[in-house]
């Protein structure tokens, strides 16, 4: 079975690998570059995004995630981890902040306000009804959640949701001294995909409803299925006692 790692430097990685206990799939915690070697895919959780890109920083995790990312592995960004995901990020703390990148979006940092703007919604989601089941929405919980501005061609939208009326108005200044308002449509972008990467600026392992976690090991079974075929080879026309041991799938094979 493919191995699930939990970046588990800060945030809300307890919460991620208890959701995956819950429906079976054991997770790894990660935190130290090597241990990506060992994973399949990598959730990365919410939490505090610039204590985590310190931490990650202090452990030298950066190098090690852009080319887990860049290989095309499943990662999947809960709030923070969208953060982190993102290849352009505003609103973040003066002196900048170090982003691993691969999602091609802009993502405002505090895009609902503070902490004391933290709210539940219920998002509508058919695309993800259609992979998993279930209802056509789903619970979503944003705690002083950022939210997605643009994002680029390649990049499908999985779920929206209304302005909060009481969003503080966020601006930027733009050099000049002069202030600019960031956004002023009245939905914002909260969950994409675009290929391997997953991000939602909500936290699903919050809830009960296990469908997130369930979309994403279908990207890990899918990206399996790839290989196969980039192989010739069909996943159900193969014996699994064929198949060399403990050997990643994605890996020429020189032998
Ligand atoms: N719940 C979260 O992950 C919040 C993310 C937070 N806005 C940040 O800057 O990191």
């Amino acid at each position: 079975m493919a191995v699930v790692g939990v970046l588990a430097l800060q945030g809300s990685y307890n919460e991620h690998m208890a959701a995956l206990r819950r429906i079976g799939v054991r997770g790894v915690e990660v935190r130290k570059p090597e241990q990506l070697l060992g994973v399949d895919s990598l959730i990365i959780p919410g939490g505090e995004s610039t204590t985590m890109a310190k931490l990650a920083n202090y452990h030298n995790m950066f190098p090690a995630l852009r080319e887990f990312v860049g290989g095309g592995k499943p990662v999947w960004g809960t709030c923070a981890g969208l953060i982190f995901l993102a290849n352009k990020a505003v609103g973040i703390k003066t002196g900048g902040q170090e982003l691993v990148g691969g999602l091609d979006c802009t993502v405002h940092r505090n895009f609902f306000g503070s902490q004391l703007q933290s709210f539940e919604t219920e998002l509508s989601v058919p695309k993800l009804a259609e992979k998993e089941g279930g209802n056509d929405t789903c619970r979503g919980v944003f705690i002083r959640a950022p939210a997605i501005l643009e994002v680029g061609s390649d990049v499908e939208v999985l779920a929206d949701c209304p302005v909060p009326a009481n969003r503080p108005s966020i601006t930027i200044s733009s050099g000049d001294g002069a202030e600019e308002e960031v956004y002023s449509k009245d939905r914002v972008i909260v969950a994409v995909r675009q290929g391997n990467i997953l991000a939602t600026a909500f936290h699903p392992e919050l809830t009960s409803d296990s469908r997130w976690h369930r979309y994403f090991l279908g990207m890990d079974k899918e990206s399996h299925a790839k290989a196969f075929s980039a192989l010739s080879l069909s996943s159900s026309s193969i014996d699994a006692e064929d198949l060399p041991k403990n050997k990643p799938l994605d890996l020429p094979i020189f032998e």
